[in-house]
């Protein structure tokens, strides 16, 4: 009897805390729910607060121009500078998926990406507005004749282990974000050389945005396609450490992916990097401008981390948080790579000097969905 009606008094505090749990749970969600939904509101401009911020879109306040749309550079009313996004979109994608887009981008955040500070949609106008990152991309620094800069060997090593670990917070994040499109111009760097992902997040908003057609934007960033995405459209978050690698290689390297200054066997930095690796000559493929201002130990280790990213079959290329720990030694590298991913072998076989890339893809990859057999899996 005792025992029954002990027995029953836990059972109902039992319950009771059950309930008062899940009560103060959904309060919570609500909670959450409403402060995110005020806190998007709170970041909500108006098209004419950014002409305003941009000066009418003037031209000598673009920043640049890529697949998703125009860049400008602004000031807001109360003095931040910004980075506004002119999204080219159809009038089919609705608002709906613009403002998921918005929330998604929003929830991804983290140091090593540039965080979306603000958003507009009237009509069909649609806007992302960005934090300023006063170095611009790692493409104008790093690449560009033009407008490149001395990155010490340091500086080069934190670029690549921050932007290995914002790849595996987004790759870890709920709902994961792949990027799909990692690439030197889409990292942005700050005064003090700290990079950020930017671009993460709208693959969603294009899903017709697939790499495998051609323009001739998408045709200059090639070098960094995953074959299985590239030919197959297979996107995953290893097509992401395949980018990643390429990335990793011209930051060791101090150059593009794709040169054609250089003589053939040199052209593409993914195939002078196996060759150099198979005659054991990876400080050929250091930046000269470092001179023996680096590490050996340290870019070798880059450069046989990024052939592991850059594996044909995605199966074996590691996720994001295992190449960070075997950049920053936390891991042991015990796979020796093989020969890097296919679409290089691909590329050089019709590359010259002369001829645009796109046309010679475009024959390349016609040629291969003409053959009854896959192309990925040898
Ligand atoms: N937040 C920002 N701060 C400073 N400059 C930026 C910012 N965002 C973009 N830019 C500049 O605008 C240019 C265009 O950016 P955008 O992301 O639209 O295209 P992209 O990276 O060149 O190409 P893609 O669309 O293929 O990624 C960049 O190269 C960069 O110089």
């Amino acid at each position: 009897m005792t025992v029954d009606c002990g027995g029953s008094a836990v059972f109902t505090l039992v319950l009771c805390s059950m309930k008062y749990f899940l009560t103060r749970r959904h309060g919570k969600n609500s909670n959450r729910k409403e402060s995110k939904a005020a806190y998007l509101q709170s970041i909500k401009y108006s098209s004419s607060d950014l002409e305003h911020a941009t000066r009418n879109f003037h031209p000598n306040n673009k920043l640049g121009e890529g697949e998703f749309g125009e860049v400008f550079q602004g000031i807001l009313a109360d003095g931040t500078e910004v980075a506004v996004k002119k999204l080219i979109t159809k009038p089919e994608q609705g608002t709906q998926e613009f403002l998921d887009t918005v929330k998604l981008i929003t929830s991804a955040r983290y140091q090593n990406l540039v965080k979306l500070t603000g958003w507009c949609l009237e009509g069909e106008q649609k806007f992302l507005v960005y934090e300023y990152l006063e170095q611009k991309s790692l493409a104008q620094v790093l690449l560009n004749q033009d407008t490149k800069v001395a990155i010490d060997w340091g500086v080069r090593c934190h670029i690549v282990i921050e932007i290995a670990r914002g790849l595996a917070h987004l790759h870890e994040s709920d709902p994961q974000i792949i990027h799909g499109n990692i690439q030197a111009s889409n990292i942005l760097l700050d005064k003090s050389f700290n990079p950020k992902i930017g671009d993460y997040g709208l693959r969603e908003l294009f899903p017709d945005k697939a790499t495998s057609s051609f323009g001739p934007h998408v045709a200059g960033n090639l070098g960094y396609l995953a074959p299985e995405y590239f030919l197959q459209g297979q996107l995953t978050e290893k097509a992401d450490t395949f980018s990643f690698g390429v990335l990793a290689l011209e930051i060791v390297g101090g150059r593009s992916n794709l040169d054609r200054n250089f003589a053939q066997e040199r052209m593409l930095l993914l195939e002078w990097t196996w060759k150099l690796y198979e005659e054991a000559r990876l400080a050929d493929l250091v930046d000269p401008n470092l001179g023996k201002e680096y590490s050996e130990d340290e870019a070798f280790r880059l450069i046989h981390v990024a052939l592991l990213c850059t594996q044909s079959s995605p199966a074996t290329r590691p996720s994001m948080s295992r190449v960070l720990a075997m950049i920053i030694g936390d891991a042991g590298i015990r796979v020796f790579p093989s020969r890097p991913g296919i679409l290089q072998q691909l590329l050089q076989a019709p590359l010259s000097q002369e001829a645009p890339a796109t046309l010679e893809i475009t024959t390349v990859v016609d040629d291969l969905h003409a053959s009854p057999s896959g192309c990925c899996d040898s």
